[in-house]
């Protein structure tokens, strides 16, 4: 009997460009139930040598019977002979955004867990139905089609990509995002296998409750708004128009010349500016829509003058534009020995040995010389080198200039905790202006064929 759970695994298995230890991210609900038993059965067939499984549960500690849930998944586990850590999300919990809260904390439990148990990479149960809550709710966060103002991972435009780099360390797949929920229960219902129901799922206090209440009355199975392939797409030339059209200073000055500042009509190049620009102030979204709209009044206008959005200040002259971080609200970050931090959601510090305080380098000292050198006119050089990071031993700020005492990295904020699959070419271009390196490749076939929507 054809059975389409089994075939998925099997197909996404021949997916990748190499045998991995995959690591099931397993919370022992219908779908992840699933997708483990799916590529367990796969496996045991002999058809894909090399292959192994191990698997995780994140004990969020939200609700009493969490702790009890995991420890059946494990006991599941065991009886599959498949390694199983559970993790649970330790200390306080915010008051508010709670769900977005332990989304950031599973992935980081879960990507620590892949680490502890030597897995190339974490597999996801999504679904058809998850993708479509989340493009509804993406669609309702943009008040209708719109491809500039989306959020956090999506970046508006598309759904949840079938593949996502976290952390710049661990790629996280999701092969069912085209299968239903009710192919999966009856695949599990056919092995005798149970699984949790997670009373959150009935809370309408979540908006991704709600919004699934909602699909399920209108029986409006909305599609995405782009495919994962014309995301690619548009992200490999937003890609070329970076590497044409955008100089990056330093990380911190963006220079485009006069006969491209004024061009905003191309969709793939607006992004393109904006993610750079996301990128330079330090921030994972785009800006909203209206501030989009805003800026590119300003831009098609052509006239010399300073515009801010998003933090960052587009200056616009007639030599060209200029993009830096506005000089506000810049914060001061303490390190202890040896000590670690972001700062301003721009630069990653690592002390080299003592410690130390990192403020904005208020005289400019450090990088203005630089900037002067890349040709930059003075008046840029001037605002875009107070908005460095100065370090300084935390026994004497202010006195010497410390960048031998630190590492320091630029975080590249829109994409160094979330990359969709489909978004890895620009995020590349956008790493390389920021010399940085490029991001690890995913282990299943390249973006323009993966299986997602
Ligand atoms: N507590 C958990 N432990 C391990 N894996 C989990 C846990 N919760 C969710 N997952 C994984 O994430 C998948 C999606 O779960 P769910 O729909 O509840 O999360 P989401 O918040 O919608 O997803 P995302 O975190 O990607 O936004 C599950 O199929 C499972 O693979």
């Amino acid at each position: 009997m054809p059975d389409a759970v089994f075939d998925t695994a099997s197909y996404f298995l021949r997916s990748f460009t190499r045998p991995c230890r995959i690591l099931v991210a397993v919370s022992g609900g219908s779908d992840s139930m699933g997708v483990l038993m799916a590529l367990h059965a796969a496996i045991a067939t002999g058809e894909h040598p090399g292959f192994s499984l191990a698997a995780c549960t994140v004990d969020h500690a939200l609700r009493p019977q969490s702790a009890e849930e995991a420890a059946s998944v494990a006991a599941f586990c065991r009886t599959l002979d498949i390694a199983h850590r559970t993790r649970r999300w330790e200390g306080a919990k915010p008051a508010t955004g709670i769900q977005a809260a332990a989304r950031k904390i599973r992935y980081e439990l879960l990507a620590v867990a892949a680490e502890a148990l030597g897995a190339d990479c974490i597999v996801t149960g999504h679904t058809r139905e998850d993708q479509h809550e989340t493009i509804e709710m993406r669609r309702a966060r943009s008040n209708g089609p719109g491809i500039d103002d989306g959020e956090g991972e999506g970046h508006g435009g598309a759904g949840m990509a079938a593949t996502m780099l976290y952390g710049r360390r661990v790629w996280v797949l999701r092969p069912f995002l085209r299968l239903g929920r009710a192919e999966i229960r009856s695949f599990l219902d056919a092995r005798a296998v149970a699984w949790i129901d997670d009373p959150s799922n009935a809370n309408h206090a979540f908006e991704r409750v709600r919004v699934r209440a909602r699909i399920a009355a209108s029986d409006d199975m909305q599609m995405p708004l782009w495919g994962g392939r014309q995301r690619a797409a548009s992200s490999a030339a937003a890609a070329g128009l970076i590497e044409d059209r955008i100089r990056v200073h330093e990380a911190l000055v963006a220079e485009i010349t006069a006969e491209n500042a004024g061009a905003t009509d191309d969709p793939d190049w607006r992004r393109a500016l904006l993610i750079v620009a996301s990128a330079l102030g330090g921030r994972d979204h785009l800006p909203a829509r209206a501030t989009v709209q805003r800026l590119s009044e300003f831009l098609r206008a052509g006239k010399p003058g300073r515009m801010t959005a998003g933090r960052v200040v587009f200056d616009r002259r007639a030599g060209g534009l200029y993009l830096y971080r506005e000089a506000r609200n810049l914060p001061v970050l303490a390190l202890g020995p040896g000590g670690q931090g972001l700062w301003d959601g721009r630069f990653k510090i690592t002390s080299g040995g003592p410690a130390l305080v990192v403020t904005a380098d208020a005289s400019g000292r450090r990088s203005a010389q630089r900037l002067i050198d890349a040709g930059l006119p003075m008046g840029i050089v001037k605002r875009a080198s107070t908005v460095a990071p100065g370090i300084a031993p935390a026994d004497a700020a202010g006195i010497a200039y410390g960048e031998a005492l630190a590492e320091i990295e630029y975080n590249i904020a829109p994409f160094d905790t979330f990359l969709p699959g489909f978004d890895r070419i620009m995020a590349d271009a956008v790493a390389v202006s920021f010399g940085r390196e490029r991001y690890p490749a995913p282990p299943v076939h390249d973006v323009l064929t993966e299986m997602g929507m």
